[in-house]
Formats: structure tokens, sequence, C-alpha cells
């Protein structure tokens, strides 16, 4: 069923992405996520692979329980994937904000994430994300005060959102971008040929990507998961 909804990956090979899914990741999958891939490719069909890679999920999931993370943020919903990755992984007292101008494509994964128990986790806001980031800014107490920021949205935008929740996110918490790989994209020149949407924001991702590499306030890492992942570790 899962499959239908193909995988957003660098990995070249349908084979090895076949291989990760039915080896490690469907036999762990939460039912809930399997329907909610499933009713998102039924809605929206080759647009849902805007979803997160289901191994990708997987990751995200394993990796805010180490961190033991309880406040976060995600901004760039969908139809809510990575959003129920983060509730499932999150305490019973945990809380996300989760960010999206799509009320529709949320309500598409709403019904799965009830069916799990953990809508009482999310905090959805229907909104651009800067209005949502700029009124947090203007809270002190909030400042600093977030474990986990996962950022999937306007790629255009993503070093505008960095400075943004890099005062938000508390230090020795982490901010993660996603698709900073922009499906290999990023290491072809400018003159090679590619679709003209990828192309589009090709030189954003590029740039964002250089920065966060000479960023002394973070300690980075650039996954090559999915689209690839950059998680970034505030420093101070
Ligand atoms: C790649 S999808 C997110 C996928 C999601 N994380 C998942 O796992 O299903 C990108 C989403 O970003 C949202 N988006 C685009 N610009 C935005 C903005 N300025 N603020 C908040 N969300 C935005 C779009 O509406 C879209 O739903």
């Amino acid at each position: 069923m899962a499959e239908k909804s193909g995988h957003g990956s660098i990995l070249r090979s349908e084979a090895l992405k076949k291989y990760i899914l039915e080896t490690s990741v469907y036999p762990r999958q939460h039912e809930q996520l399997k329907e909610l891939t499933q009713a998102s490719f039924d809605k929206y069909k080759i647009v849902s692979l805007m979803g997160v890679p289901q191994d990708e999920g997987q990751f995200l999931s394993m990796f805010l329980k180490i961190m033991n993370a309880k406040k976060t943020m995600e901004i760039g919903v969908f139809t809510g994937y990575s959003l129920l990755i983060t509730a499932l992984a999150l305490p019973e007292d945990g809380k996300v904000i989760a960010i999206d101008p799509d009320k529709d494509a949320y309500e598409v994964g709403l019904p799965f994430i009830k069916k799990a128990g953990v809508e009482h986790k999310i905090q959805f806001v229907q909104s651009h994300a800067f209005p949502v980031l700029e009124k947090l800014l203007n809270e002190k107490e909030e400042l600093g005060t977030f474990d986990f920021i996962f950022i999937d949205a306007d790629k255009e935008n993503y070093l505008k959102y960095h400075e943004i929740v890099l005062k938000l996110v508390k230090v020795g918490g982490v901010i993660g971008y996603d698709n900073t790989l922009w499906f290999g994209t990023v290491a072809l020149s400018e003159n090679d040929p590619m679709p003209p949407g990828l192309k589009a924001l090709r030189r954003a991702v590029r740039e964002i990507n250089t920065f966060l590499a000479n960023d002394p306030r973070i300690e980075m890492s650039q996954l090559s998961i999915g689209d690839g992942l950059t998680l970034c570790h505030r420093l101070y």
C-alpha cells in the first residue's frame, strides 16, 4: 500500500529504496502513518511525494526521542506525515506548533492524527510562517525554548528562517532543514539540464547549504537521507 506513494529520495536505485522500506521501515511503521500515506496519495497522487520519505520519518522519530524533545515546531505541514511522526515521538505533555497556510491538506491527515490519539500535542496554525515567527520573537518567554524546529517549506526563505529560528531554538536544541540536496541538483552546474521547477530553487538551496556550513553559531551535519536533511545544533 505505502509503496504507491513513491519515495522522494536521492537514492538512484528503486531496488535500494524498496529494500530499505521493506526491510527496515514498513515492519515498524505506525498503522496511522500507513493510512495517512495512502490517503495523501489518493488525494494528491504524485504531489504526495512532498511528504517526508518514510525512512527519513523513521529517523526523525528516533532522533526526537533520543534528544527527549518536548517543545517543537514544524514549518510546512502538508498532509502531516512528519507532523504525525513528531506527535507520536513526543511525550504525552509534549507540544508541536505546526504552521502551514494550507488547511485543506492538513485536514487530509487529521483523521489519522486523531485516530493515533496525538491531536492534543498539536497546535496547528493556518498561516504563512513569518507572521507566526515574528509574534513568537516578540514574546520573550518563547526565546531559546524550542528543543527542535523542522523546516520543510519555501526553500527560498530558508536563510531568513535560519536567523529567526536560531533565536527560538534553545542552546543545545536542533533545527532540521529538509530537501537540502534538492533532488541532487545542488551538485549540478548551472547549465546542466534539469526540470525548471528544480532549477528555480537550486541556487537558494546551495546558498543555505554554504551558509550553514560556515555558520559558527551551530554545529551541523548534512545527512543524505530522503532528499537531504541538514541538522543544525545551536551552540550559543
Ligand atoms: C514539502 S511540503 C511539507 C511536507 C510535510 N513536512 C510532510 O511531511 O508531509 C511543503 C509545505 O510547505 C507549505 N508552505 C509553503 N510556504 C510556506 C510558508 N511560507 N509558511 C508555512 N508553510 C509554507 C506548503 O503549503 C506545503 O504544505
